[in-house]
């Protein structure tokens, strides 16, 4: 083709080019029924990022044994905290991409995904090239590294892209644990719902979702990452902040100490009152909602604590969106002339 002709007819289509950004959560059950979530557990749980365990050892004990039973239990718990609008986990995540939509200009379309479940990591990026996106920003919602969340996030766009002709430039979101903005924002979430409380909590704990311990020695950085969050925080708000790690699954060791055991340790060696937030969730989801909200305070209670609260995850806030603000347009920084 010359310059100033014509396509020839037959010339697939060259649409004006757009900028995406691609939100990344980790993906939840369509309905909180167990035929649902076992859907939804099979896919998740038979990642090897997820659960390294070799498949002919681990696939026989998930049809066999966690498929059979965890389902109804899990659907029980989901059923709790669905919403109206269904899981609070998507649709945290999609009023996030909803608050950023206009955020970056004309040019630049955000959307977003879920690993697991719908919509579909392959099913946005096709959108995206179809509506012009020859360059895409993947921002997986996850303040922390892990292989188990960040890694296999980007390994299922990689995949995706391995289906492609023609492909768009792709760039990654890092881990954002220590970044000024995303302490500025649990800081300012934090004591907003602090100063809302009719009690001063005795002490202020981090719970992080646990991870196998032995990934820590294989090289995973999240527990590292955690641990340096909850110490900037605490810095940042001038008051000493606690840590553990919660959602413990399966038989191995898994990070210590366990958020349950904590909050029953708290509340029988005297503690009155604690509030608990969790910063590795970018969303409230099964895991804050009911495993905190609700089983924590539960513990708390019933080991003599007198007054627990929960502190709501950054969600669609306007402490996330001023941090995902200035978290993407620095990673767009040469695709787009933004200021972050
Ligand atoms: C080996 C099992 C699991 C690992 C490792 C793991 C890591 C991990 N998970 C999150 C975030 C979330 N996990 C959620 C639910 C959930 N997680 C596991 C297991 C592992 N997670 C299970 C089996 C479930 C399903 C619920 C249940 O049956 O208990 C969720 C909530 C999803 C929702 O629908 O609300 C999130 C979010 C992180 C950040 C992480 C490692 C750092
Ligand atoms: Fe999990
Ligand atoms: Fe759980």
């Amino acid at each position: 083709m010359t310059a100033g002709s014509a396509p020839p007819r037959d010339h697939p289509d060259v649409l004006p080019r757009r900028i995406g950004v691609l939100i990344v959560n980790l993906g939840t059950p369509d309905a909180p029924d167990a035929r649902a979530v076992k859907r939804y557990l099979k896919e998740f749980l038979s990642d090897r990022r997820v659960v390294e365990i070799p498949p002919a050892i681990w696939q026989p004990i998930l049809r066999g044994v966690i498929l059979t039973t965890r389902p109804k239990k899990s659907a029980h718990a989901y059923a709790k905290v669905w919403t109206e609008r269904g899981s609070p986990l998507a649709f945290h995540t999609h009023d996030t991409a909803a608050a950023l939509k206009d955020a970056f200009g004309p040019d630049v379309l955000v959307d977003w995904a879920m690993r697991y479940g719908y919509p579909s990591i392959p099913s946005r990026l096709a959108a995206m090239k179809a509506a012009g996106c020859d360059r895409i920003l993947i921002a997986p919602l996850y303040p922390q590294y892990s292989a188990a969340t960040t890694a296999t996030a980007n390994d299922a766009v990689f995949r995706a892209l391995g289906d492609m002709r023609w492909q768009p430039a792709v760039r990654t979101l890092p881990p954002y644990h220590d970044d000024p903005a995303y302490i500025a924002a649990l800081k300012a979430s934090a004591e907003r719902h602090l100063a809302a409380l009719d009690f001063a909590p005795d002490v202020l704990l981090a719970s992080f979702h646990g991870m196998p311990e032995r990934t820590l020695h294989l090289g995973d950085p999240y527990f590292c990452q955690a641990q340096k969050t909850v110490r900037l925080l605490s810095e940042a708000m001038g008051r000493e902040v606690a840590i553990s790690f919660q959602s413990r699954f399966g038989r191995a060791k898994w990070l210590e100490p366990a958020t349950d055991t904590t909050l029953a340790r708290m509340a029988s060696e005297g503690v009155r009152s604690v509030a608990v937030m969790m910063p590795g969730f970018s969303a409230d989801c099964l895991e804050t909602l009911e495993e905190i909200a609700l089983q924590g305070a539960e513990t708390f209670h019933v080991n003599g604590g007198k007054n627990f609260a929960c502190i709501p995850c950054l969600n669609a806030d306007s402490e996330a969106i001023i941090l995902y603000e200035s978290l993407i347009s620095r990673e767009l920084q040469g695709w787009l002339n933004v200021t972050p």
